[in-house]
């Protein structure tokens, strides 16, 4: 991305900002230079909106980039692809990396990685404990003071389940400001685990995930983040007990935040009687009456965020029968799409809700500076375009992602990113990576 002399213009026609009236944005090197109507097009690439969305770029709490280690899923280089053609701007990637994400020297790789991909900001999360083994607490600081800047820890995949390293982990961070975000799943009851335990695992014979493995950890780090005054974030609430507790922790005014992802806003585990390991996830899909307390908790507030959890992974780990297959599902490229399907369609968000959810809020428990900002004069261009009446079926063939593990394959989703701007500058045009 190198500066020319002559200053990078884009003007961008009649856009409705978070949904709002059509007006004009100018982009000048990299910042929103101007908001207004009848702008003059003078020198700048000229983007006929016709009353498309304009939203902040998207920020991903939750990626899995897979580099270094798994580059037959995913890289660096196409997760960031991935990210910029669903329309985000900055991606969290998770800590669960060959070796894992538990040193400087790993942390800065990813970072340099993601700044020579171009296409998305990087920001590596670092491991909690050492190779997430759950053990020993990793060099947590060392980590924060790389170059990487790492604010965000987790054992991602996997549950500190420890309560000593929890405590010891939420009080070291909390020096810097950091927040540990913790993946809810009490071991032992889940132990060969395979979906969600109710009916349909009855049915199928499946052994069964309760709900009270995700609830009864986040029941207890609520308490020791509030004992210890530090930050907590819960990675992919996926059950209407999960979103209870966090509602009772919030209403006694501790610092917890919460994410749900996608597949958990739209998908049961009436899917898994297809034996189709693409459904096979962690957190498992739910309920119908957990899906519907996921949204409204979205919606009210309860949920901070909307996180993809992509979890790419490679077709021979996943087209297999479903006790031997991997779980994850990839989500970057579908995310706004489900997200509008299921929150704005349905009336429970506005566009501005999804700029909060998917944009500030999401950077700012990252404490992600340049991203998660309002479309305004002065602010660096992280811009994504949405054309909400586009539908379209579902086809991984089109996916930029190294793998295609979606659960959408078919199915007709609303909305289409039709340019990302990163800084002032396009990742994507019409639909297509630049
Ligand atoms: N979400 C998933 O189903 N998979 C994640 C890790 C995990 O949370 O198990 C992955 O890294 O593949």
């Amino acid at each position: 991305m190198s500066e020319t002399a002559t200053p990078r213009r884009t003007l961008i026609k009649g856009a409705k900002i978070l949904g709002g009236r059509p007006q004009d944005v100018l982009v000048e090197n990299g910042t929103i230079a101007e908001i207004g109507s009848g702008l003059p097009a003078a020198g700048a690439t000229v983007i006929e909106a016709d009353g498309r969305i304009l939203l902040p770029g998207l920020v991903d709490l939750h990626t899995h980039l897979r580099e270094p280690g798994r580059e037959d899923s995913e890289t660096v280089l196409t997760g960031t692809r991935a990210a910029a053609a669903g329309g985000y701007t900055a991606v969290h990637a998770m800590a669960n990396t060959f070796p894992v994400a538990d040193t400087a020297g790993v942390v800065e790789q990813v970072w340099r990685l993601g700044r020579e991909s171009g296409y998305c900001d990087v920001q590596p999360i670092g491991a909690v404990t050492v190779g997430l083994g759950g053990k020993q607490l990793a060099e947590l600081g060392a980590m924060h003071d790389s170059a990487a800047g790492v604010t965000v820890f987790s054992d991602d995949g996997k549950c500190v389940d420890d309560a000593v390293i929890m405590r010891r982990a939420l009080e070291y961070v909390k020096a810097f400001d950091g927040v540990i975000a913790q993946h809810a799943q009490e071991p032992r009851l889940t132990e060969g685990a395979q979906m969600n335990e109710g009916t349909v695992s009855a049915e199928l014979g499946l052994t069964g995930w309760p709900a009270v493995a995700e609830e009864s950890i986040i029941a207890r780090d609520i308490l020791l983040a509030a004992h210890v005054g530090s930050r907590l974030h819960i990675c992919h609430l996926s059950t209407a007990g999960s979103v209870e507790l966090v509602r009772w922790a919030k209403s006694k005014g501790w610092r917890v935040t919460a994410e749900v992802t996608p597949h958990h806003l739209l998908l049961t585990d009436e899917l898994v009687r297809s034996y189709d390991p693409v459904y096979k996830v962690n957190p498992p899909l739910r309920t119908e009456t957990d899906v519907l307390a996921l949204r409204e908790a979205l919606a009210d507030g309860t949920i901070d965020i909307v996180a993809t959890d992509h979890a790419p992974h490679p077709h021979e780990d996943k087209d297999c029968e479903w006790g031997a297959a991997a779980m994850g599902m990839i989500g970057l490229e579908t995310a706004l799409s489900v997200v509008q399907h299921t929150m704005v369609d349905t009336g429970l968000m506005d566009w501005a809700k999804v700029a909060d959810r998917m944009a500030y809020a999401p950077a700012a428990i990252g404490r992600l500076a340049g991203h998660g900002r309002p479309v305004a004069v002065g602010e660096p261009a992280n811009l994504t375009l949405v054309d909400p009446a586009y539908r379209s079926l579902v086809d991984p063939a089109g996916f930029v992602s190294r793998s295609r593990n979606t659960p959408y394959k078919g199915r007709e989703l609303p909305g289409r990113v039709t340019h990302t701007f990163l800084r002032g500058r396009a990742t994507v045009t019409d639909g297509n990576l630049t």
